[in-house]
């Protein structure tokens, strides 16, 4: 596949080149500026270059900022002999004016591309450890807009699904609705609700975020609601809860799916009447905060299934935001892998590491049904294992993490359930295990028993699409 590099204003009709090149198969690339392109992409590995004249003009008198570009194409929407003689005396191939007729751009393009021999090939046999292309094509406005937004809260991304998103969380943040965050375990569903806050009025109160998942049953109502003294055993006083430490703020209850029935009725009372109870309570209080959601599980079926009330799901359902999987993000893996790569060397106080083609190739292979979290842990492995200077692919540690998991290994094994069936696997094991347990024991229980934590249990839960045994709500 050939590769393409646009640079142009963001007003140039040019700009529209991006959508139906790609269209035509190739690969192609936008920036605003030489200078992003250059910061972000090795230009050098671009077979042909699409250069708006209002670009190039910047450069008359500063060739050399032009060195190691591909072969280009400059068009231009002020054409003028002057500035003809000017683009095919800095190296174009074409002069061609704009806007342009598509067939003809394509007609050139074409011709082009076959009548060079691209700087990409001669740059791969001189120096085959370059750094490859970053997807990053946003104008110093829209990446202004995205700090203020997205990015503040360090969500690297730039393919379409995620422009959107940043869209959408823009327009959400100043609103008081309440927010359901949709995506796979490790998409980024906490930095989406933390973004949400810092651009909300409510920034500078408290974002309380609670995992709904990691909280034992028996103690999430007493965690999120608060308890009166004596409500229970153990209750040896009174305990606001942490909707109440959210007051005037945003509360962000992560993997939501997980509460409890019971604890579900309590938190539609917060919605709906806007106060709460703490357990052994008889008297409720005014609260005010703004609710974030997030959950992998699909509320629809799991409302049908009974596990999740359907009147507490149309509250939470007000506006729903979706997080690709990063498997189909393919266009950002490779930025937020450098991101992560630079993240992962200060952490380990190591010096910057570049990030190398082969390093690359081995993470856009993977499928990371883990998603960016997945994508953290196996940068910040490489950091840890990779010899000074060089980060090295093998060092990913892939094969080994996709083969199975410490939580699978470090099961315990003392008794005869624990035994796995013969020709079955681990996973079948475990399903098998947590299927026929759960009805008499409790999720730590269950936990306890496989060697694992609770957070792990029900991660293990949703991948393997285990159902908790479904409790009365009463
Ligand atoms: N687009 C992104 N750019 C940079 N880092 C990201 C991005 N998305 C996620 N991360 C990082 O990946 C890790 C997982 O993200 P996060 O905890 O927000 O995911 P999640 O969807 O809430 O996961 P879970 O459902 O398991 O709670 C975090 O360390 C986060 O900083």
């Amino acid at each position: 596949m050939h590769h393409i590099m646009i640079i142009c204003p963001e007003d140039s009709p040019l700009k529209e080149a991006d959508r139906w090149l790609s269209r035509y198969g190739f690969q192609v690339n936008l920036c605003y500026t030489l200078e992003q392109a250059k910061k972000y992409y090795e230009l050098a590995d671009f077979d042909l270059l699409l250069i708006d004249q209002a670009i190039l003009a910047l450069f008359t008198d500063n060739m050399s900022a032009l060195e190691g570009t591909p072969p280009r194409l400059v068009l231009d929407a002020r054409p003028s002999l002057n500035s003809g003689i000017d683009a095919m005396a800095m190296g174009a191939k074409y002069y061609l004016p704009l806007p342009t007729d598509s067939e003809h751009l394509l007609k050139h393009v074409i011709d082009a591309l076959e009548n060079t021999t691209p700087a990409s090939k001669a740059k791969q046999t001189a120096e085959p450890e370059a750094i490859p292309p970053l997807l990053f094509a946003r104008s110093e406005k829209e990446q202004e807009a995205d700090n203020l937004g997205a990015l503040d809260s360090g969500i690297i991304g730039n393919c379409e699904p995620m422009r959107e998103l940043f869209s959408d969380i823009r327009k959400v943040a100043s609103t008081d609705v309440t927010v359901l965050i949709r995506g796979e375990s490790g998409t980024g569903k906490e930095l989406v609700a933390k973004a949400l806050h810092n651009l909300s009025t409510r920034h500078n109160n408290p974002l309380i975020s609670v995992n709904c998942a990691a909280i034992p049953e028996n103690l999430i109502e007493s965690e999120l609601f608060g308890h009166e003294k004596g409500a229970f055993t153990g209750a040896v006083s009174a305990r606001d809860g942490l909707i109440y430490a959210a007051d005037n703020g945003t509360l962000f209850l992560d993997e939501i799916g997980e509460l409890p029935l019971e604890a579900q009725a309590r938190l539609l009372r917060v919605l709906q009447e806007g106060e709460i109870r703490r357990v052994g309570a008889i008297q409720s209080t005014k609260v005010n905060v703004r609710l974030v959601t997030a959950t992998h599980r699909d509320l629809i079926d799991m409302v049908r299934k009974g596990y999740f009330r359907e009147d507490l799901y149309y509250r939470l359902y007000v506006m729903e935001l979706l997080l690709p999987p990063l498997r189909e993000r393919s266009d950002d893996i490779s930025m937020i892998a450098k991101f992560l790569l630079e993240k992962a060397c200060k952490k380990h106080n190591r010096v910057p590491l570049d990030y190398n083609k082969e390093f690359d190739k081995a993470i856009r292979a993977h499928n990371w049904p883990g998603n960016v979290r997945e994508l953290e842990n196996a940068i910040e492995r490489a950091v840890i294992l990779s010899p000074p200077h060089r980060i090295e692919a093998a060092n990913l540690k892939l094969i080994t993490h996709l083969s199975g998991s410490k939580t699978q290994q470090t099961t315990t094994k003392t008794s005869e359930q624990l035994t796995p069936l013969e020709g079955t696997t681990l996973d079948d094991y475990f399903k098998h295990f947590v299927l026929t347990h759960q009805h008499k024991m409790t999720e730590t229980q269950l936990a306890q028993s496989l060697g694992i934590s609770r957070k792990s249990l029900w991660e293990r839960r949703q991948k393997l699409g285990i159902p908790k045994k479904v409790t009365n709500n009463k």
